[in-house]
Order: structure tokens, then sequence, then C-alpha cells
């Protein structure tokens, strides 16, 4: 089932294009990653899908039609840090955040067990870590039992201990059921975290889907061959291209999984001999800059 569609939302400020022809789907259960560089439109994006911003073109629909209020009660929602109290407690803060939401106060505790602070919930919110206070706020938005979580870059400017846990509270709630969209820059952090993405580059979609299938890569073999062995390497099978590398030739399969053993007896075959030969995989860094610099 598709939780959320988008179909061409664009979106301007004055002379700024922020988002321009955007369309794709979020499936039930996904963890989905709105990546791209900064000023890229993810924020704008989330606004646009959480009715604080209105686009200028483009549709969008939550749980399959225009969402209604009770839809939005569905959502729980972190665009930014809420304002909470410095000099109160975690518990009265989350009070305080159910109240405004017009919630009870009879998940809190369990809402604070679940994102690890319920042992701290007597302490005041100023003596807590950045991180703690980031797990407060997911707390806050987890208020009401919500079906979606709509996070926009969850793990920034928290130290390493601080993003791995909030990585992990995702993928928690990921895995009790709830679907996830998230906005983040980091590709790293996308392919740990997410199942599915779409990727923004000024404001364009560049490609959306599997997180796996985007990413997967093929081999790259490189090679040092005689000259007029380059069309026989291109028939070798599996090779989708071959190129030019630092006197090199590169050999670019669609797979992974390539035999260098088969490819030396082939050139062999061939009467080619091979100077030098080895395996060379594409990085994940090497991918995303090939999908955002084209
Ligand atoms: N209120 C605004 N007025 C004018 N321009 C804006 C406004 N908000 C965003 N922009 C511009 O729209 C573009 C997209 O910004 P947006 O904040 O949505 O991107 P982003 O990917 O979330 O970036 P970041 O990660 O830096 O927040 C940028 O060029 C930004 O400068």
């Amino acid at each position: 089932m598709t939780i959320l569609s988008v179909n061409g939302l664009s979106k301007r400020y004055g002379a700024i294009t922020a988002l321009r022809d955007v369309s794709f789907e979020v499936p039930q259960g996904a963890v989905f990653g709105i990546l791209g560089p900064n000023g890229s439109g993810k924020t704008t994006l989330l606004g646009i899908l959480m009715d604080v911003l209105k686009p200028n073109a483009g549709t969008f629909q939550w749980f399959g039609h225009v969402p209604t209020a009770d839809d939005r009660r569905r959502i729980g929602c972190l665009l930014e840090t809420p304002n909470f109290y410095h000099y109160l407690s975690a518990r009265r803060n989350l009070e305080i955040t159910a109240s405004i939401k017009g919630h009870g106060f009879g998940e809190i505790d369990a809402v604070l067990d679940r994102v690890g602070l319920l042992s701290r919930k007597d302490t005041d919110f100023s003596t807590f870590s950045l991180g703690m206070k980031q797990r407060l706020a997911i707390g806050a938005s987890l208020l009401g039992s919500p079906e979606v979580m709509v996070l926009d870059e969850p793990t920034n400017g928290l130290d390493p201990v601080g993003i791995a846990e909030i990585r992990e509270l995702i993928k928690s709630l990921s895995r009790e059921g709830k679907t996830i969209l998230m906005a983040s820059h980091l590709l790293d952090e996308v392919e740990k975290v997410c199942t599915h993405m779409a990727l923004l580059k000024k404001g364009e979609l560049l490609t959306t889907g599997r997180v796996s299938d985007i990413l997967a890569q093929g081999d790259i073999v490189e090679c040092k061959a005689p000259a007029g062995a380059r069309d026989v390497l291109a028939a070798f099978p599996g090779v989708q291209a071959v190129q030019t590398q630092d006197g090199l030739l590169e050999l670019v399969f669609a797979e992974t999984g390539v035999s260098l053993g088969r490819i030396n007896e082939y050139c062999f075959s061939h009467g080619i001999i091979l100077e030098h030969l080895a395996l060379k995989r594409k990085s994940l860094e090497a991918r995303f800059l090939e999908l955002t610099q084209n």
C-alpha cells in the first residue's frame, strides 16, 4: 500500500525555484529518505507535505486521498526542534506538548521509555545532552501513536553517539511498523537507515526507488592490455562499457561477481596477454557523485 503519493510538486520563492515537478511514492512500512545537498529543497518539500507551505503546482495524497484533519493526526512530525522549557523536566515538557496537541497524559511514560528517557523523566531539560534533547523531541512527535513519522535532518548537530542513538531509534520505530519519511544530506545515513529514497538536486528529483537498487553497483575491472584489445574486451559477456583511465582500460559491468580468471582466459584465447588485471569496485560516494553531477 502507498502511504504518500507526491505528484508534480513545484515551489518557487520569488525567482528561486525550490522544487520543480517532483513526484514519488512512499510505500507503507518504508524508511524513506529524502536525500540531497543543502538547498536542494528537502525542507520545502516536507513543509508542503505537512501543510506549513503551499505549493505553486502539484498535489499530494496521504493514505490514498487529500488528507483530512483526522489523517493529520496519524502523522507525527519533527520539522524543527520544539521549544521545550529548559527549567522543566522531560515529563512536564511532554505533558505540555500533550495538552497542546489535545492528548491525555496516559501514554507519556511509555513514550519516554520508547525514546530511552524514562529513567531521566524528572530531570530538567537543560541538563540533557543534545542527543537526549533530540530523543525527547522525537518522543513529542510520538504522542498520539502516529503511524507515520516525518523527520527533518533528525541527526543534524549531534555527536557520533547521539547520531547512532537516533538512527537506532528510527530503525526500531520502523520495526514496529511505522512508516518514516526523513530528510538527510548524508548519503551514508540514508544508506544505513533507509529502505527507499528520493534524490533531490536543486529542487529536481534525480531518482527514486529502493536504496539497494539505486546504490546497486556493478564491478569495474581495470586492466593493461595491448593496443587493439579494446574491441575484444568490449565483447566480453556482461561488459557495459570500456573506458580509459590513467593509461588503463576499465571494463564497466552491470553486475557484481565478475570472475577475473574468466576474463584472463577469454583474453588469452583471443591472443591477448594482459599485463595487469584487477577488480576495482566503485565506492558509494562515486555513485552518488555520478547521480548528482550528471
Ligand atoms: N523562505 C524562503 N525564502 C526564499 N528562499 C527560500 C526560502 N526557504 C528556502 N529557500 C530557498 O529554496 C531552496 C531550497 O531550500 P530548502 O531549505 O528547502 O532546502 P534543503 O534541501 O532543506 O536545504 P538545507 O539542508 O540547507 O536546509 C534554497 O535555494 C533556499 O535558499
